[in-house]
């Protein structure tokens, strides 16, 4: 089938949250599309869109509600037309998708792990006790209060920038970011350390994007099959099916990770008390082809050993 590619007079509008992040992933699929279609800049037009998450600073994300908070305005204005396709970090994102919209196209994934981010300290380990850790992340929280419940974490919302001008203003003595994010933004000097995915594992999708878009969009489907990337798909298929079956919401501390090896796949998971308290895991491997099922199994096993309660906050 051939297609009618985007021009500059019927161009492919590319929408995003206005984030130096969500810029920059939105140019990298600019710049992907453009040379595998041999296309001007011109041909796309990148449309940034507020959502209620960006509006609303002040607030932890878990008192304002769940992770929908970040796409709801981006994914209506894809079903009304007034953008084509969306470029999301998959980390993100809600396992399901609207009506009418499907999100199966990933680029290349980045480096999966955190980084240690600190003015004083090189390392995690060099942290004395009572140091204070700012992060917003419930996962962060949960993993370092698990090994150092003698750390204070304080809360840290707002963005990589933000973020950095905290630790700077003495808000607290370190913090942790994406290592794949600081890359984007051309900024990884600022990491001190990279954290092993055996000491943090990493969230599930951490330093994938993906893109949404229209499901009756022909023209927008052919185009992001060419710069699909097979293999961060099969990783987050089996990522994403451990995550629904927890039926994650964002008051749940929940990591997981896929790492493939010719047609083997090894499949990480950890669900953890909110305060760190507890920690379940497990590590399996199977075929690739059995990603979704070894996510949902995994998912069954650790909700077992939980049992109820688990994840309510102890005061
Ligand atoms: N929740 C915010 C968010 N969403 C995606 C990334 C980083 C990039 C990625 O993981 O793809 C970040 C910042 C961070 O955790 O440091």
């Amino acid at each position: 089938m051939t297609i009618t590619l985007p021009s500059p007079t019927s161009p492919l509008i590319i929408g995003t949250r206005g984030s130096p992040l969500a810029l920059a992933q939105a140019h990298e699929t600019r710049r992907r599309l453009s040379t595998a279609f041999d296309l001007s800049p011109e041909a796309f037009v990148i449309k940034v869109i507020k959502t209620t998450g960006d509006k609303i600073l002040d607030r932890p994300l878990k008192e304002i509600g769940g992770k929908g908070l970040f796409t709801r305005e981006i994914e209506d204005d894809m079903l009304s037309g007034a953008i084509d396709i969306a470029v999301h970090s998959m980390k993100d994102m809600p396992v399901l998708q609207p009506d009418g919209l499907v999100l199966d196209t990933y680029l290349p994934r980045e480096d999966v792990r955190d980084a240690f981010v600190s003015a004083g300290h090189d390392r995690l380990a060099d942290l004395p006790s009572g140091a204070v850790v700012g992060t917003s992340s419930l996962r962060r929280r949960a993993q370092l209060l698990h090994f150092r419940p003698d750390l204070n974490v304080v809360e840290f919302r707002g963005n990589v920038q933000t973020r950095l001008k905290k630790l700077e203003d003495n808000v607290a003595d370190c913090t942790f970011l994406a290592i794949a994010g600081l890359r984007r933004l051309d900024m990884a000097h600022v990491a001190k350390s990279a954290i092993e995915t055996e000491e943090m594992l990493p969230a599930v999708a951490q330093g994938a994007i993906g893109i949404e878009r229209r499901i009756d969009d022909t023209r927008a489907a052919q185009m992001l099959e060419a710069i699909h990337d097979q293999e961060t798909g099969q990783r987050l298929v089996a990522e994403r099916a451990f995550l629904e079956a927890l039926d994650g919401s964002c008051e749940t501390p929940i990591a997981g990770l896929s790492e493939l090896d010719g047609t083997n796949m090894r499949l990480r998971g950890q669900v953890l008390r909110p305060d760190g308290s507890e920690s379940i895991g497990d590590d399996v491997s199977g075929s690739i082809e059995d990603g979704a099922e070894m996510g949902r199994a995994m998912a069954a096993k650790l909700l077992a050993e939980a049992g109820e309660g688990f994840f309510e906050w102890r005061s």
